[in-house]
């Protein structure tokens, strides 16, 4: 798995036809080829966008999430098969959004993780505790079950990552202490390495308030693989202060 640096921007429901000059801005602005650049637009973004890029893009494409069946009856939804033919390479996984506002089980965020590999997607699996459960001192609990219930079997030898985004810092403008980053990263990998053993290095992630002012201080913690940024990746000077950041 690469050990690249992986700037990861996450539209949410954001952006129309008009924002596509932001993603072409970034590919024409990011000349560092030792990062990596990832963009999740909507759905609807992902084909315009990929037929602008073309294939040698700086900047791959992703979706926000993606159902476990490939094709059927599912109103609303969209296949890994249909990301990948759009254009996507990557998709977001489990993000709080899914896993809180559609009460999207840790079960279901590991068949599409499933789904996702079948159809050649790489994805980001998103964990992450909430406020409550911090203050609580639930924390590390909330990760591991998480981490374990959303990861497949079947990972070996993949390409994945994880983000590690608490639900409290997610655009509230409050990001995690170095701290509070290093102690969940340290977990994640402990938790992963006792599943699919002490070889398996997997990339990890920060999210929830990444920022052009504290990007070089988040993206300088020993393990930090990337950022998966919301707010900061809808303009592309931001997203590129950002990307300038990584060291
Ligand atoms: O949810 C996030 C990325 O997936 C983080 O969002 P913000 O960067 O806006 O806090």
């Amino acid at each position: 798995m690469t050990s690249q640096t992986l700037i990861a921007g996450n539209w949410k429901m954001n952006g129309l036809l008009s924002s596509i000059d932001e993603v072409r801005a970034v590919a024409e602005g990011s000349c560092d080829n030792a990062v990596r650049i990832a963009i999740f637009p909507p759905y609807t973004l992902i084909h315009p966008i990929s037929q602008i890029l073309g294939h040698d893009s700086r900047v791959v494409l992703g979706g926000q999430d993606c159902h476990y069946e490939d094709y059927g009856a599912y109103t609303g939804d969209v296949s890994a098969h249909q990301l990948y033919d759009a254009g996507a390479r990557m998709v977001i996984l489990g993000h709080s959004e899914r896993r809180h506002g559609h009460k999207e089980p840790c079960e279901t965020v590991a068949l599409k993780v499933c789904a996702a590999l079948n159809a050649g997607l790489e994805p980001i699996i998103c964990i992450g505790e909430t406020l409550e459960q911090r203050k609580e001192g639930l924390t590390h609990a909330v990760l591991s079950k998480q981490l374990r219930d959303s990861l497949p079997d079947d990972l070996m030898g993949k390409a994945f990552h994880v983000a590690y985004e608490p639900v409290w810092a997610i655009g509230t403008g409050m990001i995690a202490t170095d701290d509070q980053i290093v102690d969940a990263f340290s977990l994640i990998r402990r938790v992963i390495s006792e599943r699919f053993g002490t070889d398996f290095k997997p990339h990890l992630l920060y999210g929830g308030s990444v920022k052009p002012d504290n990007a070089v201080d988040v993206l300088k913690l020993d393990g930090v693989g990337g950022a998966l940024v919301g707010g900061a990746s809808l303009k592309a000077k931001d997203f590129l202060k950002i990307i300038r950041a990584a060291p």
